[in-house]
Parts: C-alpha cells; structure tokens; sequence
C-alpha cells in the first residue's frame, strides 16, 4: 500500500492539477451515465410498453414529461438520450485521452528523471550496481511502474463510477443496494486470493526478467569467448530454460487472472438471479425501481470485476514500484553535487597526496598512507604489479573515490565539490577499455570537444597515429565503427581514444594503459608525441610496459597499496634490490 501511494504522489506531483480535472471529468461521466439509465423508465412508459404508475414516489419527477404534447413526448425523450450517451462517450473519449498522456507522460518524466539521477550518481554507486540491473530498472520495472500508474488511474476511474452508481441505486431502495452490497463485498473477499497470487507472479517476474536480461548481456559481452570455445549450445540452452520459465510464469498468471474475472462472471449471474427472486420476494420492489436497479447493477458488476482486475495488475506491479523506488532512493544517497562552471582550473605547481588512505571492502587497504606530489607539466608514471592499487590511485585523483583518510590538494588547495566539478572538466582520461559507442568516426571523435574543426580532428588524429588508419577506411572519418568499436582493432580503438582526448586540449591527461595493445612502432610514435605534451599539461600514465615510460620525469611505484619508490627512471632502474629494477628485469627477461 505504501508503495501505491507513494507512485500516486509521483503521479501527482507530475500531473498536478491535470489529474483533478480528469478525474471530475469522470465523475461527470458517471452521472451522464447514471442519467441515461434513468432515461429508460419515460423511455419504456410513454413506448406503452408497460406502465410504471409515473405518480409514484421518485418517478413522479417523470410526470414532467405529461406536459409535453404526446407526439412529441417520445422523440423528445429520444433526443435527450441521443445527447446525453454523445455528451458521456465524447467526455469518456477525452478522459481517456487525458489518462494516455498523464500515464505516458509520466513515463516520460519517471525514465527521464531516474536516468538523470543515476547518470549524477557518484562512482561508488556504479561499483556495487550491476549494469544489466539498471538497465533492466529503466527500461522494463520503469513501463511496468507506468503500467501500474494507468491501473491506478483505472481504479480511481471505476470508484467513481461505482460510487455514482451506487449512489444512484441507494436513492432508489436502500434495502437492495445495501443487500447487492453487501453480495459485492463477500465476492471481493472470497477473491482476495488472487490479489496475492498476482502480486507473487509480480514478483517471480520481476526475477525472472532481471536474471535473463543480465545474462543475455553477459553472454552478448563475451561473444566472442563464446563463439570461439564454441559453447553456443550451452549458452542456447540456459537461455531456453529461462525463456520457458518465463513463458510458463505468464501462462500461470494469465490462467489466475481468467480464474478471478470468471468467478466475478459466474457471480454476477448468481447474483442477479438470487437479487430479482429476493427483492421480489422480500422487498416487494416496485417493477420500475427493480428494473433500473437491475441494469444499474448489471453494468456496475463487470466495473466491479474491472476494480478486482485493476488492484490484480498493481499487485503485480508492486515488485516493480519497489525496485523503482529503491533505484531513486539510492540514487538520491549516491548524489554527487558537482556544480557547473564556467571557470577553468588551473594547475601551476602540483597534485599533492597526503597520508592518503582508501579500501574498498572493511578487511583490505587498496591504497594507504600515500604521500606524492605530481609535478605540473611534467610527465609521472605509476607502476606496479596487478592489484598494487594504480587504478585506485588515479581514480581518487579524478574524485570517482574520495579518500577515506588523508587529503588531496591541487596547488596546495583541498579539492572541494567547486574544484572537483572544474577538475573533471580539465581531465582527459584514457581508459583501459576505451568507450567508443556504436556512430561514426566523427560522431565518437566529437564526443568531448562538439565543435572542433576538420583541421582540429587530422591534427589530434596525426598525434594519436591514427590519421593513416583512418584515410584509409572507405569512408574516412564517417566511416561507421560499430559497437563499442567492434569493427576496429584494439589499438586502433586506442589510438581514437587518445585523439579524441587530445582534442579537448586537457589540463590533466590521464592515460590507464592507454596504449597496451600497440604495435611497437605506432607505440613509439605515441611516446614520441606525449613526450611534446610536456611543459603544456600535466601527464599521468600507468604503464605495465616499462618500456613505455622511459621519458617519465618521476615514476611513483606501488606495492600492494603503499608507495615503495619514488625517482627518476634511470635512478629507480639501478636501485637493484628494489622493486622496480626487479619489475624492469622480469620484463627484459621475458622479451
Ligand atoms: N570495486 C572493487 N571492489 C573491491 N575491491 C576492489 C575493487 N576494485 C579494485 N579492488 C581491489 O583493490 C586493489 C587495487 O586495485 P586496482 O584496480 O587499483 O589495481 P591496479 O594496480 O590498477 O591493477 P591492474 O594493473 O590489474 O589494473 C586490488 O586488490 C583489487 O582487488
């Protein structure tokens, strides 16, 4: 329930005052259609069909129509209910007209608005989230919450009218609404079973979907792995074991929801025979206070059954406002409030790190106790065996991990939100596994600077010696690349990367074995054109290639999270019990 009303003041805080106006608009409709029904009694009267004995109580209100003159007393009544069912179905149309674009607009603004907040989310957050999780979260749990919102809006509708209705029937005879009533309300509970059967079906599919979506994107990420080991059929296998799951699950859910709607329906029957014999039988109704009773109920029970179905589909969509829900509120905790500038940052002296400690998990330190300074303008590398914490090490610098002990500075300045929003906007960073999205060479070129020149993009391109591959693609530089780049090869992959980083001009350019799938010579044409970076920015690179980092000013070597050596390359090289010059042997050796 509290997730309901939580999606309901969602709901309302998107739609406002929209959802109000809807909603009188339906209680209009309801009356309309109340009014209708009321319209059969002078319809069938002054037909001569049967005679009601107009005089009477509440019908006396028809003796009205014994003014009018009595040939037009019938198309007069006629017109007025040809108006009144056009007026109903014309307001009806609008409503739901109004309920599509409040439930889609919502949509809308829930998909758009969770996205953002998971985009603001800080780095933390990515770590502990799994990606098929999100997306499964934004795409389906997200249609499946505005599914539920439309059910809520299709319960309110049928309320409504079910208010209106019995209202109408109350004014009528008291009595037998309160007995019909009373009938309703022991077929809603001897089917309140199925509200919980439907919201476990909820659940199971809310399971079953996020379990095969992360699959299909674990198996779709190592295709290559799997074509190549050729465990396509084990594959094909698990992926026919989940969809049978899946499609069994819905079956199940159809079949009880066909169950409830047939109870209601074999009810209603039961109901109607048992209501006409009793209240002839006990409440001596009178024929026309009986017939529109009759057809007040007939109509209301299918919007009764309608309720039952909509309290059955938010039960299912529970799972999914709930996984909804959290993703917000855990979005909202992992909030990184980075503010926009238009002021750039400047690094004239250092990047300093003080007693500087960090762990991802309670029982093991990544980084700790680091003291370095990292000159300006000067090229530094970090090296170390894997796991030694170089990663962990340039991600506190980019602020995706704040230190948990210690203090970073920037020309002696801590790094506040202010700074850290400008330092982000300096950095150029190149990772291990290059983001390239499926578009043209351009397009993925453009990423991080949109109005760069032609002349801009051959230059960094030529740095990156990336120029000669591209004039070569029949299409140059709208050439089409694939997903994530698959249709290059790895160091062509990096070696776009690394123009397109160039060509936003960073302050700071961080490389993560930015080059390790380099041919030696397109290797040593990169060094050569990092090595003219120096004096214009800030150069960090992680290396497990020594080879690579031979310009190096300083290399800062790590050893299980603590700092081991700091020096000059040839200085470190010859310090032979040390572990650089052992890292350094081991790779000479192996070549
Ligand atoms: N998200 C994480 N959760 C838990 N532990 C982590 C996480 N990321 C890294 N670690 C651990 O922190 C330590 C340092 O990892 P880091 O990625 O910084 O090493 P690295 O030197 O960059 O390694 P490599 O050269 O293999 O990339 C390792 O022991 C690693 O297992």
């Amino acid at each position: 329930m509290k997730d309901i009303v939580y999606f309901l003041k969602q709901v309302y805080q998107y739609a406002g005052w929209r959802l109000f106006a809807s909603l009188i608009a339906v209680t209009i409709v309801s009356l309309l259609d109340g009014l209708a029904i009321l319209l059969l009694i002078p319809l069938i009267h002054f037909t001569g069909m049967v005679d009601f004995g107009l005089e009477n109580s509440f019908l006396s209100a028809y003796s009205l129509f014994e003014y009018v003159p009595s040939s037009v007393v019938l198309p007069l009544i006629l017109l007025i209910f040809v108006v009144i069912v056009a007026v109903h179905h014309l307001i009806e149309k609008a409503v739901m007209i109004k309920h599509t674009r409040i439930q889609m607009g919502f949509l809308t603004h829930l998909r758009m608005s969770i996205y953002q907040d998971i985009l603001l989310s800080n780095w933390s957050f990515f770590l502990k989230k799994s990606s098929s999780d999100l997306i499964h979260t934004v795409l389906t749990e997200i249609a499946k919450t505005s599914g539920g919102t439309r059910s809520i809006l299709q319960l309110c509708t049928n309320l409504i009218f079910a208010f209106v209705q019995i209202g109408m029937a109350f004014i009528l005879s008291p009595y037998i609404t309160c007995f019909v009533l009373l009938l309703g309300l022991v077929a809603i509970y001897m089917n309140r079973k199925y509200l919980k059967m439907t919201q476990a079906f909820g659940k199971q599919n809310y399971t079953l979907g996020k379990k095969f979506l992360a699959g299909i994107t674990d198996q779709l990420g190592g295709i290559k792995e799997i074509k190549s080991n050729h465990l396509e059929a084990a594959q094909l296998r698990w992926a026919g074991e989940m969809t049978h799951q899946m499609q069994e699950e819905q079956v199940n859910y159809m079949n009880t929801r066909l169950r409830s709607q047939l109870n209601y329906k074999i009810s209603l029957a039961v109901f109607i025979a048992a209501f006409v014999y009793l209240s002839i039988q006990l409440f001596q109704a009178q024929s026309a206070t009986l017939l529109l009773i009759i057809v007040i109920f007939s109509r209301l029970w299918p919007r009764v059954a309608g309720i039952q179905s909509s309290l059955e589909q938010i039960a299912t969509a529970i799972p999914s406002f709930k996984a909804v829900k959290l993703l917000q509120s855990e979005c909202k905790q992992a909030r990184e409030e980075l503010l926009l500038s238009e002021e750039k940052l400047t690094l004239e002296d250092s990047i300093t790190y003080q007693q500087v400690s960090f762990r991802y998990v309670k029982e093991k330190y990544a980084l700790k106790d680091i003291n370095v300074t990292i000159p300006s303008k000067k090229m530094t590398a970090i090296v170390g065996k894997s796991g030694a914490g170089k990663s962990t090490f340039v991600d506190l610098l980019m602020g995706l991990n704040q230190p948990q002990e210690g203090t970073l500075y920037i020309d002696g300045q801590k790094i506040s939100n202010h700074s850290l929003a400008l330092l982000r906007q300096s950095i150029g960073y190149v990772s291990q596994e290059p983001f390239l999205f499926n578009g043209t060479i351009r397009e993925n070129l453009l990423l991080l600077c949109p109005n760069a020149t032609d002349q801009e993009i051959w230059q960094a391109l030529t740095f990156a010696s990336a120029a000669d591959f591209v004039k070569k693609l029949p299409e140059s530089l709208e050439t089409y690349i694939g997903d994530r780049g698959i249709k290059l090869s790895g160091g062509e992959k990096q070696r776009l990367v690394l123009a397109r980083v160039i060509l936003k001009d960073p302050l700071i350019l961080i490389l993560d074995e930015a080059t390790s799938s380099l041919d030696t010579e397109n290797e040593k044409n990169i060094q050569e054109s990092i090595e003219q970076l120096k004096g214009k920015m800030t150069i960090i690179v992680i290396a497990h290639r020594l080879s690579t980092i031979r310009d190096a000013d300083q290399v800062i070597v790590l050893d299980e999270g603590k700092v081991v050596q700091v020096g000059e390359f040839v200085q470190l090289s010859k310090d032979k019990n040390q572990l650089f010059s052992q890292l350094l042997q081991r790779q000479v050796e192996a070549m």
